[in-house]
């Protein structure tokens, strides 16, 4: 199988999980990436059932709206039932790196306000130990140099991802050989430091489902 056919399997396996959500006229959390999108894609076909989504990111609110799916602002919305995203590495444990496509900190919010976090990858992204992909940290713009410095005394290496500005303003750090091996104190130290928005381990609120595409079929690991 490709890893495009992965990610539309687990995108399919998370639409069976949230059929009921969906028909109960909850309010689902809608993530960012590839994954995402085919999960965009394929929640479309529940646009006249779906009472409203929440985004992640200005570009899947885009693609939600095309397809004509309702994006509401989190602020109006109370607790989000049940919120579905990609991550860019996955532990058994259930923690994650996120923010490859840049959308950490809105991720993060949406994740926070959900009662259920469905990751969805393919098999690729199941790691023994996370850090392998650099880890994004979200950064408010004049804190730059500030914050690169004290990521090098944290052990990492932090590199300025070019050219990217969040949908809240902000700029990347990809911070590179990282061991990252108590994922929930590293989520802590980063994100004490001033100027950091957020980085982007999800350990403190890891998924509770992680959904996985492999050869085999879809593996669910539960937290
Ligand atoms: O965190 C993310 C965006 O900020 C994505 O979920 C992560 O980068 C995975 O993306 P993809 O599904 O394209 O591999």
């Amino acid at each position: 199988m490709t890893q495009d056919e992965l990610k539309l399997a687990v995108a399919q396996a998370a639409i069976n999980h949230i059929k009921p959500a969906i028909l109960d006229g909850e309010i689902i959390g809608v993530g960012t990436g590839s994954t995402a999108n085919f999960f965009i894609d394929l929640l479309a076909d529940f646009k006249n059932e779906l009472k409203g989504t929440v985004a992640s990111s200005e570009a899947s609110a885009q693609r939600l709206r095309k397809h004509g799916i309702e994006v509401l602002e989190l602020n109006s919305c109370g607790t989000i039932a049940v919120y579905v995203d990609g991550a860019d590495e996955a532990n058994e444990r259930l923690e994650l790196i996120k923010g490859g496509g840049a959308a950490l900190t809105r991720e993060k919010i949406v994740a926070a306000a959900s009662k259920q976090f469905i990751c969805i990858a393919d098999g690729s992204k199941l790691v023994d130990r996370l850090g392998a992909f650099p880890l994004p940290v979200e950064v408010i713009p004049m804190a730059r140099s500030y914050v690169a410095r004290e990521l090098v005394k944290l052990g990492g290496n932090p590199v300025y991802r070019e050219g990217v500005v969040t949908d809240n303003g902000n700029i990347i750090l990809d911070v590179y050989d990282f061991m990252i091996a108590t994922p929930q104190k590293t989520e802590e130290q980063i994100n004490n430091i001033t100027g950091v928005v957020t980085n982007g381990l999800f350990a403190c609120r890891p998924a509770d489902v992680l959904l996985l595409g492999t050869a085999e079929g879809v593996k669910t690991l539960k937290a």
